[in-house]
């Protein structure tokens, strides 16, 4: 196992200490949150009883390869706990997430939930958000207008950057939901709330990527063991 792969796997297995017996959780994606299913796999078949409602069709699969039973928000709309990645994490567990593209399954879930436990590495957490580019999912209609209108709700905020479509190989990268993603360069969003408020309001957006007021505590694990932070 490579340092960045065992870093991941300490800190599923510190979120494992939040799991009880009889929880509805949410399950999210991406490498760490699949490192959490694997540790979590092994206690279900120690006798753990839990149900996951899963943030992608790739979670959903690896929960079904490994054995974790697994619900639609549809027949559990209520959770418990969500344990997921993040791509950033700031000192007010201010995240930007969606570096996967599961950014609308992981906020509608995270939302679903009485709390939200963010597994990362150390890396992730940031004085200031934006140095990893801001996914925003948007709607495959008029895409152009809708790129057009995020760029000047960003610029009223002051905030300028690249912004890219995408892609996966020479396609552009569809969301299980059916969407685009934009990748915002902004470097440093100093005002997520009023960037998260300016992009909902801009027609054509579906969400973003900046979960603010959903998690409830985070697990940063270090080569100097892990640290938690609580909102
Ligand atoms: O869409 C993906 C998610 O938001 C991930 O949780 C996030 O990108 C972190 O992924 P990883 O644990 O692989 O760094």
């Amino acid at each position: 196992m490579t340092d960045a792969a065992k870093l991941k796997t300490m800190a599923g297995e510190a979120a494992l200490g939040h799991v009880e017996d009889g929880m509805r959780l949410g399950i999210g994606t991406g490498s760490t949150a699949e490192a959490f299913v694997r540790v979590l796999a092994d206690r279900v078949h120690a006798g753990l009883d839990v149900v996951g409602v899963t943030t992608s069709d790739r979670t959903e699969a690896l929960c079904r390869e490994l054995g974790v039973p697994t619900a639609t928000l549809e027949t559990v709309p209520q959770l418990d706990l969500t344990i997921d990645g993040a791509d950033e994490v700031d000192d007010r567990l201010r995240l930007i997430k969606g570096g996967g593209g599961a950014l609308l399954r992981e906020k509608i879930v995270a939302a679903a939930s009485d709390r939200m436990l963010v597994i990362a590495d150390a890396s992730k957490k940031v004085d200031t958000l934006g140095a990893f580019p801001l996914p925003i999912e948007i709607n495959g209609f008029g895409m152009m207008a809708t790129y057009l209108a995020i760029q000047k709700a960003a610029a009223n905020l002051g905030l300028e950057g690249d912004m890219i479509l995408r892609r996966r190989g020479a396609d552009p990268f569809i969301t299980d939901s059916g969407h685009l993603i934009l990748d915002a360069s902004f470097s440093r969003i100093p005002d997520p709330e009023a960037l998260s408020q300016a992009l909902h309001q801009v027609p054509g957006v579906v969400e973003h990527g900046l979960f603010i007021g959903l998690a409830s505590e985070a697990i940063l694990a270090s080569e100097n063991g892990i640290e938690t932070l609580t909102a």
